[in-house]
């Protein structure tokens, strides 16, 4: 991906950091993090999808395209609304694919992606852990198929997720220049 350079630093232009990958990756977790470090307004993208997706996936079901448009769509729109006010933001969205990233960056600049990556291995022991969330452990696979990891062209950096929490969100701090 194209790591920025620090013209975050005391910039006058708004930033969006979309945190992106595949569920369990630590999206939510790092986050929220990033967005009391920062004090900047936190969205969930799960909070964001129709109940029908949610009940889809809850009972076993991966999503396809047309399950998602809708649900990218009212991401792109929180992120619109930021960088509209001239705000910044954080917002958890898995953005598998190169396509929705593009809807949420439908304008070409203010988003940056946080693509948190690990492996499949490594996740499925996180989500065996993790208790009273509605996506089933099970979907990971097709998670991890639908996965277009972001391309060199692509605004934002790839963070590996091995480190604790606190230390990933510092991490992207310095990466990205948002001190
Ligand atoms: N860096 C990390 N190290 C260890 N465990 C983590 C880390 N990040 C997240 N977790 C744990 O992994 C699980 C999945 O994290 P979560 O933030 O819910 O992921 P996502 O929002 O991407 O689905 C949670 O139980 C969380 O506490
Ligand atoms: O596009 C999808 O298939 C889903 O949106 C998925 O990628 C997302 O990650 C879920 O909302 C699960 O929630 P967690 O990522 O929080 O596990």
């Amino acid at each position: 991906m194209q790591i920025p350079e620090p013209v975050h630093e005391n910039a006058a232009e708004p930033v969006v950091l979309v945190v992106m990958g595949v569920s369990g990756c630590g999206k939510t977790t790092v986050a929220a993090l990033l967005a009391d470090r920062l004090g900047w307004p936190f969205e969930e993208g799960d909070a964001l999808h129709p109940q029908a997706n949610i009940d889809k996936m809850a009972a076993g079901h991966p999503l396809n395209d047309d399950d998602r448009w809708p649900w990218l769509e009212k991401v792109a729109q929180w992120v619109g609304e930021r960088l509209d006010r001239r705000e910044n933001g954080v917002i958890t969205c898995s953005a598998l694919k190169r396509s929705y990233r593009e809807v949420i960056n439908r304008r070409g600049s203010g988003v940056e992606f946080v693509f948190l990556a690990g492996t499949q291995e490594t996740i499925a022991a996180r989500l065996a852990s993790r208790h009273g969330h509605f996506m089933p452990p099970e979907l990971l696979a097709s998670q991890f198929a639908a996965l277009e990891e972001p391309g060199p062209d692509e605004p934002g950096a790839r963070f590996d997720i091995g480190p604790a929490p606190a230390d990933i969100a510092r991490n992207i701090i310095d990466t990205l220049g948002l001190a």
